[in-house]
């Protein structure tokens, strides 16, 4: 047998798994590919600074994204619209740097892919070559296929996002996508057409279950949902959500596995109260 028909078989030792695997080299958007040929989930996290990204990476976690939603979450906007590429590139390299193994992919902000194909692969090149990205991300399907396809032509893995497509909130909303026939038609075209001009994968955001399911039976490469329902190859969530640290109201699809706000602002409490109260620094937080 041939490795790289070995490679299609699932592993019994879970030592090419994309999650829960053993290898420590990083992980490439082939590995990615032959994920979806074993039927295999893998999850998906944000990350925005290198201590993070790097609790993440030891925990396992194959593929993180600098979202551009660092601009609500890191940052502090009120959307994603006014993130720079400055902005993405500093917090990209900071994340490839806390990070060994996971595949590192880099939001393009909005304003930085828009003009056309050129733009798109200038700005991806400086996420390639100044913070060491291993693919990028940029929203929309038919519009942006002529973007994905140059992108990939030059080298660079693109991820693909459709559905809600949080830089257009000025004219979309944040609204479910592909409700109704002809809205789903809609999406399935654009699922076609990233894949066509070849994305190695494409994020579904707020699309219906049933429609994010069909997709991901018709797509030969993986979809990764968030409020896209269970049938996804994937699933991604903005990190801050899903560990309960974001400030004010989640959207409804996020699970909240922790509560970092509570957890930080006691620990926080604690220390003031030490301060003001004089029980710290003891003698053993002090040196003679
Ligand atoms: N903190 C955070 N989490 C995210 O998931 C996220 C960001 N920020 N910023 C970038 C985009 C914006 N996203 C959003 C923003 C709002 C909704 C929202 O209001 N959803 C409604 C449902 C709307 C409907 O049913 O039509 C909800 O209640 O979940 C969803 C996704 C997802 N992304
Ligand atoms: C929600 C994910 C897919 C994203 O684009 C982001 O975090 O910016
Ligand atoms: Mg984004």
């Amino acid at each position: 047998m041939t490795q790289l028909s070995a490679a299609h078989t699932k592993p019994s030792d879970g030592s090419k798994a994309l999650y829960g695997g053993k290898g420590t080299r990083r992980i490439t958007v082939r590995d990615i590919a032959l994920a979806k040929e074993r039927g295999e989930k893998w999850p998906m996290l944000t990350a925005y600074d290198a201590t993070t990204a790097s609790v993440f990476d030891e925990a396992g976690i194959p593929v993180m994204l600098v979202g551009d939603s660092a601009a609500n979450c890191h940052l502090g906007y009120e959307t994603t619209v006014p993130v720079t590429m400055d902005e993405m590139t500093m917090l990209s390299a900071a994340v490839v740097r806390g990070t060994s193994r996971a595949l590192i992919v880099g939001d393009l902000p909005f304003g930085s892919y828009q003009e056309g194909p050129v733009q798109a692969l200038r700005s991806a090149t400086r996420l390639v070559k100044e913070a060491g990205v291993g693919a990028v991300k940029l929203e929309g399907g038919e519009r942006s296929h002529e973007q994905i396809r140059l992108l990939v032509e030059s080298g660079i893995p693109v991820m693909a996002h459709i559905g809600l497509t949080p830089q257009s909130v000025n004219s979309m909303g944040y609204r479910v996508q592909g409700r109704g026939e002809e809205a789903a038609q809609q999406l399935l075209r654009d699922a076609k057409a990233v894949q066509d001009a070849g994305a190695f994968a494409v994020v579904l955001e707020l699309v219906p279950a049933e429609l994010a399911a069909e997709v991901t039976r018709v797509l030969h490469i993986p979809t990764v949902g968030i409020g896209a329902g269970p049938e996804t190859d994937a699933q991604v969530l903005v990190w801050t959500d899903m560990l309960g640290l974001t400030g004010g109201r989640v959207p409804k699809f996020v699970k909240q596995y922790a509560n970092l706000r509570e957890v930080m602002g006691n620990a926080v409490k604690a220390f003031a109260e030490d301060v003001v109260g004089g029980t710290f620094p003891l003698d053993e937080h002090s040196v003679h």
